[in-house]
């Protein structure tokens, strides 16, 4: 892949020992892993360095222990899963340096895989501190970075080790920067983005971004409320950022100059109690009655939606339309995200998704497969939808 090197450029492996940083940082539940997905991605890279006789030695953080040891940020009970998905033995290190970590990787045969404790344990991970970096490299001979969903962070596990040793980009790190190339950095256009979500506050950076990039800007979910309120629509009880209003207005004038046509609900699903099975009614938006939430777009505006998707080469999707973990004010998510789906598996559109509660909307509508790529990155995908740089990524260019 062009700037990165990747795992086709890494050579014999046979014997060596690889550090593979790795997210795991994946949900838990009552001691047991509730979500696999990131665990599934990094499969592939584990097998074929694995399978090639390397030594593949795992780097991982877990939570935000702060930098010192905690039984409730271990990685030990997030070993059996890892085992179960890569379907071979996988050895476990109650640390990631010193004697413990060098003890546990002299045992290792071609082949084998050990997991290092949480590299948070150690206070020199989040400030890059190039001791701990050398500390983290005298275990390993080449360094592989599989974590994307980890990229946005500048710490040695992420970055600092990349100075150190050759460092390759993983199977699944490769795929994702593929996808993402796809999606923003050099697409097939037109480009239209839907963002969705709570709240403008936590998007700015990325809609401000977002104009100037793509030709068509589609805003929902509770953030949209924010837009509609500075244009001078009633909302109602709905979600809104009145404060931001001056935001939201510059938002719509650096569209309007950039060329980006920005599209905003002209209907809406409101209801008086934000529950499940509560009475609902669909209003236009300028209709809203001033006791009433909008909880999702209406069908008017999920047809505008689909059209817009329908004249889009290609489409990056964050942030759902409506409040979809409640119904019915799933259903434009549902009903927008089928339509990018069928559009993908057409072949007339490249679809890019990401953020928590997206993959789980896309998840919720059972079309997540469907899409050209979703990503399980949270912070990392959305600085890359911000335009911002990401250390991870950056220091791995050849
Ligand atoms: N009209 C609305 N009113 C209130 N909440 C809404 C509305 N529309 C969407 N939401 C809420 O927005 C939340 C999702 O927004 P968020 O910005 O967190 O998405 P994301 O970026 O995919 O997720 P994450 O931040 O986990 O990566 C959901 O909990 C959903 O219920
Ligand atoms: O879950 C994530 O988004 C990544 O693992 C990064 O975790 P962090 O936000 O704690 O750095």
């Amino acid at each position: 892949m062009a700037g990165f090197k990747t795992l086709d450029d890494i050579g014999t492996i046979a014997g060596k020992r690889v550090l593979v940083r790795v997210d795991l940082n994946v949900p838990v539940a009552d001691g047991k892993v509730s979500d696999t997905t990131r665990i599934e991605r990094i499969v592939p890279t584990l097998d074929e360095l694995s399978k090639k006789g390397a030594k593949v030695i795992l780097l991982a953080h877990f939570g935000r222990p702060k930098g010192a040891p905690s039984p409730e940020f271990s990685l030990d009970p997030i070993v059996n899963a890892v085992e179960a998905l890569v379907g071979r033995p996988v050895a476990f290190a109650a640390d990631c340096i010193g004697k413990e970590a060098a003890d546990a990787v002299a045992k290792m045969k071609n082949g084998d895989i050990l997991l290092l404790e949480n590299t948070r344990f150690h206070k020199g991970e989040e400030k890059n501190d190039p001791d701990f970096s050398k500390a983290l490299a005298a275990n390993g001979d080449l360094y592989v970075n599989d974590a994307f969903s980890a990229a946005h962070r500048a710490h040695c596990s992420t970055e600092g080790l990349a100075h150190l040793l050759p460092a390759f980009a993983g199977r699944t790190m490769q795929a994702e920067l593929e996808a993402l190339e796809k999606g923003l950095g050099n697409p097939v256009k037109p480009v239209v983005a839907i963002v969705g979500g709570a709240k403008v506050s936590t998007k700015i950076d990325l809609l401000m971004n977002l104009v100037k990039k793509v030709d068509a800007l589609v805003i929902g979910g509770g953030m949209a409320n924010t837009f509609l309120a500075a244009r001078g629509t009633d909302v109602g009880k709905s979600l809104c950022e009145h404060d931001l209003a001056g935001t939201a207005k510059q938002i719509m004038i650096e569209a309007a100059e950039a060329g980006c046509a920005l599209i905003l609900p002209v209907d809406g699903v409101v209801a008086r109690e934000f529950k499940a099975g509560a009475a609902s009614e669909t209003v236009a938006i300028a209709e809203v009655p001033a006791d009433a939430m909008i909880l999702d777009v209406g069908p008017k505006t999920v047809e505008a939606v689909n059209q817009w998707i329908d004249r889009a080469a290609t489409l990056v999707w964050n942030g759902p339309l409506g409040a979809f973990e409640i119904a019915p004010f799933d259903a434009a998510t549902v009903a927008a995200a089928k339509h990018a789906a069928a559009r993908t598996k057409a072949g007339k559109l490249v679809s890019v998704a990401g953020g928590g509660d997206t993959v789980a909307a896309l998840n919720h509508a059972g079309v997540a497969d469907d899409f050209t790529y979703v990503s399980t990155a949270g912070g990392a995908f959305l600085e890359w939808m911000e335009g911002k740089p990401l250390p991870g990524v950056d220091v791995l260019k050849a």
